[in-house]
Parts: C-alpha cells; structure tokens; sequence
C-alpha cells in the first residue's frame, strides 16, 4: 500500500518571512503521521527552513545533472544537500517551458538528485492544445518514457501528473479524466519498470488543488497525493489537503 503523499512546491516566493508558515505546516505534518508532507522551497529558504520543519523534509525545485562546474545560476544536488535538503523537484511545465528543458535533461536531473540520496517528484503535463487534441496520454507517456531515471525501482521516486493548463487556473480535470490518466501512468510504468517496481512508485496530481477539491482528487484511483502550487504557500489553505489526506 503506497502511502499518500503531499508536497507543496512554492515556486518563486517565500522570504524568511514565510518561515512561520513552514513550522505551522511541519506541526500538521507531525499531527498527521499516517501522510507524507513535503515542501519545495527555493534554494535559499532550504537551510532555514530545516531549522523549523523538525521532522517534516523539505528540498528544492531543481537541480543540474552535474556535481559541479561553469553553470552559472545553477544548483547542483550535493549543494541542496548540504543545505539539508531531502528531496527536489525536477522537470515541472514551468521549467520546461521558461528553461526549455527536455525529456533527456530531466533525466539526468532526476539521476542526480537520487545519486546524492534525495527523493524526486519528476513533473509530466500535457498543454491545453494537446488535450483539445487527443494527445494528452500519449504526451505524458512520452514524457515518462525520456524522463524516467534510471534505477527508478523504489519509493525515492514520484511522478507527479500537472495538466499545463490546470496550474494555476482555478480549473481541474473531472474525476475520471485524473484517474484515466493517471491509470495511462502507473500503465506505462509497468511497461517500463515491470509490475513490482512500478507498484512502488507514488503517481501525484498537481494544478488547482485547494482544501475543497483535495479529498475527491486524492480518492480517485492511482492518485497516491497531491503536488500543490499556490495553497501550500500558508498553512490555513496547505493542512486541510494534509488533513483531507489523513482523512481518506
Ligand atoms: O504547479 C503546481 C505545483 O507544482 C500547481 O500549482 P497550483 O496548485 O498553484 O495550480
């Protein structure tokens, strides 16, 4: 039984001011033991944030497929571990589309982060023109075919399934559009993996989850949590998805 994961992903906000939000969340992390809670911070808010999370871990939202090297504002796995990270986002639509990363430099970002003991959230989504298209499965399915690390046989690993065109909207996909995809998902990681290590892996669905949709978004089948944009950013809206979560 694969247990619910929810992270929160602040994107481009938080000074240390935010700093109490994070100790709130980490007291409803430790209030709900039965769900995993996570949070991807920018870079510079990780070390002072594990100074508050107790045990609740905290990361970032990339990191290089390098150690080290003349790759002037970015930030290699050994540095968010250093700065106490456990895990790291990789491959979110914002990333690709603002830094153009591709299926192969997700890759190598997501072998990285595992290779220096950090758990990973590889983002797939489909855009909105390939939805209207027919093309959603078949482009997130590809995207996991690149994206897919290698040694992706264990827990360390979640994909998180964030429609483009759901992100920040207000708009999600119905029920059976989430549980259709992520069913294509856990499909298409058999196909690579086989049955025993895809089984290990968390599929997550990100865009527009709040504390009103979380509950029927987290029951749909193959949905193992929720990767949370604007409502992880204060507590008052991140721990009803924690507690709906903790609920199901
Ligand atoms: O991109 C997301 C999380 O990575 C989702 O963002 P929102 O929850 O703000 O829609």
């Amino acid at each position: 039984m694969r247990r619910k994961l929810v992270a929160g992903n602040w994107k481009m906000n938080g000074l240390k001011a935010s700093l109490p939000q994070v100790e709130a969340i980490a007291a409803a992390a430790a209030a709900h033991p039965g769900v995993d809670v996570a949070l991807g911070l920018p870079a510079t808010l990780i070390a002072p944030a594990v100074a508050v999370a107790g045990a609740m871990p905290v990361g970032g939202q990339d990191c290089h497929a390098n150690d080290s090297g003349a790759h002037t504002g970015n930030i290699a796995a050994p540095m968010l571990v250093e700065a106490g990270a456990k895990l790291v986002i990789v491959g979110h639509s914002e990333r690709r589309a603002d830094q153009g990363e591709t299926d192969a430099d997700v890759k190598g970002k997501a072998e990285a982060g595992h290779r220096h003991g950090l758990d990973v959230i590889l983002c797939v989504g489909e855009t909105l023109d390939e939805r209207d298209a027919g093309q959603a499965e078949a482009v997130v399915t590809a995207q996991i075919a690149g994206s897919l690390p290698d040694g992706a046989d264990g827990a360390w690993l979640s994909i998180a399934y964030e429609p483009v065109w759901a992100i920040g909207t207000g708009r999600t996909p119905t029920e059976a559009d989430v549980a259709a995809m992520h069913g294509a998902i856990r499909a298409k990681l058999t196909d690579l993996l086989g049955t025993d290590a895809a089984s290990k892996l968390r599929i997550l669905y990100g865009g527009s989850v709040n504390g009103a949709n979380a509950a029927s978004l987290l029951a749909c089948a193959d949905v193992d949590g929720a990767l949370v944009g604007g409502a992880s950013l204060t507590a008052d809206k991140f721990v009803p998805i924690i507690e709906a979560a903790a609920s199901l």
